[in-house]
């Protein structure tokens, strides 16, 4: 670790590395290769990089001290503040509330209490990692404290703040007991970001209501136009940048996946259609949408089960937390009545695996599907669509997209569909498994060109351009 501290930090609840306990008894920590970590690697290539977080288990921080040249900084949790913090207040209270009252928001103030110490504990960190001036990059809902925490206790720092999760309107936010601490915490921040100028427009409405200040009152645009909120000693910009995938990689990935793409089509008994589903076993995700269509479509004989295999893919998620619990019942209950009632014992028509899938087999199952079906209530962004897309230079397949995620803001060419309207869900997925070939080329080959032309550097580019210009302005006029 550097004795002067980073030049770029990031701050996200979890750190970027998988342990790996060999038979021997080894240890071996290897970079996590999510989007966010893939996103940062050109920003930590030509600076000193820091990354603060929290590795996923309970008691004394367990991390090595540095990955693929990134420092690493762990952020220690006890097993009460994982039950208060994580599952408590980050994804009962707060993950519910984003998410359009999907289940009912618990509010309890221990949790507030723990939170409230979790997030300083987490900006203590940052303070240590960060040189002198440094820009420290702060992550989602779970961290919304660390802005301002962050400034009282270094204020030579550039402090950006991005939303990975949809950000609700003055209605259901100001439900929240403790509506005005989290919108003091994100003013800390140079540049609040949002995935869509949606949110960026609720937040700068609530500070206007609530914290009674002044704000821009044009429209927020993406990458560009950002709006501006005046704090009393500072300007805090505001901005929509919609998130993406590293798609070139995924593309090149994926063209080495065809072998065991048809190997896949055949285990499943060559069927004349695969769909796909691929989430974290969440709520939100509307895997209970799509099944209730397929069941409908099958049940009125629109679709031939002896000539269709649906394979979901699921990765286990929050899984102490009740409302997950109760979805994987659900769920589990429906892939049971569906193979009970339209299968046979040899080929019940949906396949569910409850495990991640390694990166190389999930891109055989992109190549696979005949349609993937992405069907959320309610969706910050969701990359499971954008890497469908990248993964399909062939422009073979058909991506069914809810309207209600942030990706249908971009990905226009989708077979888009209202999860609500089981009318619609129904009409949609027929659609896309019976339009013919040019119609679905032509739609898959313009998403394929939208997330190479929009990937995730031109994200993390324009939201660290825009923190520069936002930080500068605010040292001028310090
Ligand atoms: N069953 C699975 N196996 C392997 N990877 C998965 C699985 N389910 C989801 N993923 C990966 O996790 C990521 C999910 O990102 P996203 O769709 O944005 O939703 P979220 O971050 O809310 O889970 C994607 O990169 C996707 O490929
Ligand atoms: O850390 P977990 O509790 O296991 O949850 C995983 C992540 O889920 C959320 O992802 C969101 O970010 C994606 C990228 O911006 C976006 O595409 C998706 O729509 C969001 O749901 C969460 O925001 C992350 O903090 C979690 O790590």
């Amino acid at each position: 670790m550097s004795r002067t501290g980073a030049e770029f930090v990031v701050v996200a609840n979890r750190l970027p590395v998988d342990k790996r306990v060999h038979p021997d008894g080894t240890v071996e920590w290897k970079r996590a290769p999510g989007g966010l970590v893939t996103a940062m690697t050109p920003t930590f290539a030509t600076r000193e990089g820091a990354w603060v977080g929290w590795s996923g288990g309970a008691g004394p921080a367990d991390a090595p001290d540095t990955v693929d040249g990134i420092d690493i900084h762990a952020v220690p949790l006890s097993a009460d503040e994982i039950v208060d913090y994580y599952e408590g207040f980050a994804n009962s209270t707060l993950w519910p509330l984003y998410h359009d009252l999907l289940v009912e928001p618990v509010f309890r103030h221990d949790w507030w209490d723990t939170y409230v110490s979790v997030n300083r504990r987490f900006a203590e960190a940052a303070a240590a990692a960060a040189a002198s001036g440094a820009t420290v990059w702060v992550h989602d809902y779970q961290l919304q404290l660390v802005p301002t925490m962050l400034r009282d206790l270094r204020p030579d720092l550039r402090i950006g703040f991005f939303l990975h999760i949809p950000f609700p309107s003055y209605e259901l936010f100001t439900r929240l007991p403790w509506r005005r601490e989290l919108l003091d915490g994100l003013l800390g921040a140079d540049l609040v970001g949002f995935h869509l100028p949606g949110g960026a427009e609720n937040f700068m409405t609530l500070v206007r209501r609530v914290c009674g200040l002044e704000t821009s009152r044009d429209p927020v645009g993406v990458r560009d136009g950002l709006g501006t909120v005046r704090t009393a000693s500072r300007t805090v910009r505001v901005g929509s940048f919609p998130i993406s995938i590293n798609a070139a990689d995924v593309a090149a990935q994926a063209a080495a996946q065809t072998g065991r793409a048809a190997e896949i089509r055949a285990e499943l008994g060559d069927p004349r259609t695969i769909l796909l589903g691929v989430d974290r076993l969440d709520y939100t995700k509307g895997i209970d949408v799509r099944l209730g269509g397929l069941e409908g479509l099958f049940a009125a004989g629109r679709l031939d089960p002896a000539e269709t295999v649906f394979v979901q893919l699921a990765s286990p998620s929050r899984e102490q937390v009740d409302s997950y619990i109760a979805v994987r019942n659900r769920i589990e209950q429906t892939v049971s009545h569906i193979n009970g009632t339209y299968g046979t014992t040899t080929s019940p028509p949906v396949r569910y695996l409850l495990r991640p899938v390694p990166r190389n087999e999930l891109l055989a199952y992109f190549m696979a599907a005949d349609v993937v079906l992405v069907t959320p209530l309610r969706d910050g962004m969701n990359l499971v669509a954008k890497e469908y897309a990248a993964c399909r230079a062939d422009h073979g397949g058909a991506l069914v997209l809810s309207e209600f995620t942030g990706a249908a803001a971009e990905l226009t060419d989708a077979y888009l569909l209202n999860p609500y309207d089981e009318r619609d869900v129904m009409d949609v997925i027929e659609a896309a498994v019976t339009d013919d070939d040019d119609a679905r080329r032509s739609r898959m080959a313009a998403l394929h060109r939208q997330v190479l032309d929009f990937d995730v550097d031109l994200w993390a580019t324009s939201f660290l351009q825009s923190l520069a210009g936002a930080g500068a302005a605010n040292e001028e006029t310090a």
